[in-house]
């Protein structure tokens, strides 16, 4: 099973951004993922479309916007024109789901759902129709470099098989504490984009960092005796 591999800005150094997103499409990554918060639905504050707008012309990745904001639908049209391929919006964020996601759509981009650790997946099957990608949180959002929580594990299965029995092609991205332990693991109960923020630009090395994370979520990490990891890796 193929995975894509997101590395999350919120962990580069803000201080040479350009060259972080550089380095990390140079290393095959294939989405850029954008951690946007307002202090007000996460309590981090990060950036706006200026600095998607900014980045836009240095990178041909596609721009993965994760919007941890409040009333989200105040912003997507101004990320869109700023140069967001797929903007997700937090279902907890959104009293109007159903508009905001179609406002994504008419705005020409793809649209994202994302649930928090403790939402359950159910919340979506209604926008379904609408929706390109399912966002799992497997920390609760506004920082980096928290621990992986397991106990999303089942509901990523579970969101893998939901989609699949209703026909829908929406990807599953999970995200938060995603490292070469836990990605094997992601990736065995469905996850196909996989979110990394520390475990990237927390590496020195970031192609080997990318590299690494798709061997180990593929099954193809012969550091660990080559042997195909899966649920028995669910608890630490
Ligand atoms: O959305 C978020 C955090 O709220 C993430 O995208 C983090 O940026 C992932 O960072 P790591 O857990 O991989 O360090
Ligand atoms: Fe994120």
């Amino acid at each position: 099973m193929t995975v894509k591999i997101a590395p999350s800005l919120l962990s580069a150094d803000f201080g040479r951004l350009r060259e972080e997103v550089t380095a990390v499409e140079a290393a095959g990554a294939d989405l850029l993922h954008l951690d946007v918060m307002d202090g007000h639905f996460v309590p981090n504050i990060t950036f706006g479309p200026q600095l998607v707008a900014a980045l836009r012309p240095h990178s041909r990745l596609l721009f993965d916007v994760h919007l941890m904001i409040a009333a989200p639908e105040r912003y997507v049209a101004d990320f869109i024109a700023a140069g967001a391929d797929i903007v997700t919006v937090h279902v907890e964020a959104c009293v109007h789901l159903h508009r905001v996601l179609a406002q994504i759509k008419e705005k020409g981009a793809a649209c994202g759902v994302a649930l928090n650790p403790a939402t359950p997946l159910g919340l979506v099957e209604e926008v379904l129709p609408l929706v390109d990608l399912v966002l799992l949180m497997t920390v609760n959002p506004g920082f980096g470099g928290q621990r992986f929580l397991h106990f999303v594990v089942p509901k990523v299965n579970a969101a893998a098989i939901f989609l699949r029995d209703r026909n829908c092609q929406a990807a599953v991205e999970v995200d938060g504490g995603v490292d070469v332990t836990t990605a094997p693991v992601v990736a065995a109960a469905g996850a196909t984009i996989l979110v990394a923020g520390t475990a990237v630009f927390g590496a020195p090395d970031r192609a080997a960092a990318v590299r690494a994370l798709r061997e180990a979520a593929e099954g193809r990490d012969f550091s660990r005796g080559g042997e195909r990891l899966g649920a028995a890796t669910f608890r630490d």
